[in-house]
């Protein structure tokens, strides 16, 4: 699991530490995770240019001490002061031990390999100030390690106020901060490497799955059982309008996670033709996807599947006639576009704040929100939230949202809660089209036929 704390969990917990260690151990620990990476992304220190831009806080101090070990290992290491008169006096005086020095400005200068970016981090306020916004203007084009977090972002809440650092990579301390997962803060992130500094947190609100907890999440069929034990899932999805909608939904579903596919919407035709081992027509299930490809019909599809009171995966067009709490367990699956509506707001609105909006409209719904994306989130009311960071960009292509609904419909079947089914859901899905893409393109049908091969390779005892 990767894990994803507040600035004031980091601040806590760093807290207990800084009264059991002596003064100055945590950011000895932190400067020397960051020099080692500065170093590997440079393949070495000596006769390296390194211009580090320091702030007034720790984080610059951060910065100072880091470039103290890097002019020790023979790198050339400038120092602009961004903080005014105010500067960590002590990493200042260990860089300019070491041979580092202050320059007054950058204009004219040569272009360094690296800048090492402490302007601020988990104590920044507000987008960079004017001083800073010109310096990383005109070092544009110069790879960027940013410390912590890319100066600019808005730690907790992963928005982008304003002009900010583009890193290459980030090199953080103790744990994920949430800007590190959630877009649009994660994309200036770059990679995003952890250094170890021994805090001790409370349960994280935002997290990313990690291969090890998909496998362990995984449904997987009970000696004893059949195919009713584990679980039957129902697809109403696709309409004489949109019947590849209803054919791509049951694609999802019918991976071989769950016992069997009932399908009960309007291109029955074609998905018989399709897929022989679905069973056509209304009946039993455990849980309900409604609404991928639903046309007029997905409102009629909504009120009957509720009345189940069965768990549900609404998509697409049934998000439209989601008008208030849920009264069964749900999984909504939105885009933007989608969420924007559901929400009253523009889609710009919710692009720019993901996470503020799936967790608003978790808690309006009552109801696991999964907004997809680059890094698709699901919220669960509450709070808790979940990224998935592993799709790759050629996953954005028609139909792969009906493949989604189905995926995660079949999972809820199989007994997963809302909020592990959207993870386990979603977690699959990009780990499919990366899997079936190997760096190329997919479609839709490609991303459902590679889900048991993800399947296969997470259940290899290397994984268990
Ligand atoms: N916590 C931990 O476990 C560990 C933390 N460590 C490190 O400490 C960092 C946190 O240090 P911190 O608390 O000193 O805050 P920090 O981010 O340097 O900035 C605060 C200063 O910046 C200023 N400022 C505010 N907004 C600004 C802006 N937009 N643009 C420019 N300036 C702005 C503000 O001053 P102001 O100018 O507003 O008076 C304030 O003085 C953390 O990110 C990590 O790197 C590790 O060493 C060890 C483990
Ligand atoms: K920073």
């Amino acid at each position: 699991m990767r894990n994803a704390h507040t600035v004031e969990q980091v601040r806590a917990a760093e807290g207990l530490l800084l009264d059991a260690l002596p003064e100055g151990t945590l950011m000895r620990r932190a400067a020397s995770g960051l020099a080692f990476a500065v170093l590997d992304f440079l393949g070495g220190g000596y006769g390296r240019r390194v211009l580090l831009l320091v702030g007034s806080g720790d984080n610059g101090g951060d910065a100072l001490y880091a470039g103290a070990a890097l002019a020790r290992r023979g790198a050339g290491v400038e120092a602009l002061l961004l903080g005014g008169d105010t500067v960590h006096r002590r990493g200042l005086a260990a860089l300019l031990a070491e041979g580092g020095r202050v320059v007054a400005d950058v204009a004219g200068a040569h272009l360094p390999d690296v800048v090492v970016d402490g302007i601020v981090g988990i104590g920044g306020q507000g987008g960079l100030r004017p001083d800073a916004v010109a310096v990383v203007e005109h070092l544009r084009g110069v790879p960027v390690v940013a410390v912590d977090v890319p100066s600019g972002v808005d730690v907790d809440t992963g928005e982008v106020a304003g002009p900010h650092v583009e890193a290459a990579v980030t090199v953080t301390f103790g744990t994920h901060k949430i800007a590190h997962l959630v877009d649009p803060a994660a994309r200036a992130c770059g990679a995003v490497h952890l250094v170890d500094i021994g805090l001790d947190l409370p349960p994280a609100p935002v997290l990313a799955l990690q291969a090890s907890d998909v496998a362990a999440l995984l449904p997987v069929p009970d000696a004893a059982g059949h195919k009713y034990t584990r679980g039957v899932v129902g697809v109403r999805a696709g309409s004489a309008q949109y019947p590849g909608a209803g054919v791509l939904c049951v694609s999802g579903a019918s991976t071989g996670l769950v016992g069997m596919v009932r399908y009960d919407g309007g291109a029955d035709a074609l998905v018989h033709a399709c897929h022989p081992e679905v069973v056509v027509g209304a009946g039993q299930v455990q849980a309900w996807v409604v609404g991928s490809g639903g046309g007029a019909d997905a409102a009629k599809a909504l009120a009957r599947s509720r009345a189940d009171g069965v768990p549900l995966v609404v998509d697409a067009d049934g998000l439209a006639a989601v008008d208030g709490p849920l009264d069964v367990p749900a999984l909504l699956t939105p885009h933007a576009g989608e969420l924007a509506r559901m929400l009253g707001v523009d889609r710009a609105e919710v692009e720019a704040a993901p996470l503020r909006h799936a967790r608003a409209a978790a808690e309006r719904f009552a109801a696991v929100v999964l907004l997809k994306g680059r890094h698709t989130l699901v919220a669960e009311p509450g709070g808790r939230v979940a990224v998935t960071t592993v799709a790759p960009p050629w996953l954005a292509t028609a139909g792969s949202g009906d493949v989604l609904a189905g995926l995660c419909g079949a999972l809820l079947a199989a007994g997963l809660t809302p909020f592990d089914a959207g993870a386990v859901g979603s977690w699959l899905h990009g780990a499919a089209a990366a899997t079936a893409g190997a760096g190329g393109p997919v479609t839709a049908p490609d991303v459902a036929a590679a889900v048991p091969t993800v399947c296969r390779a997470l259940l290899a005892p290397s994984h268990v």
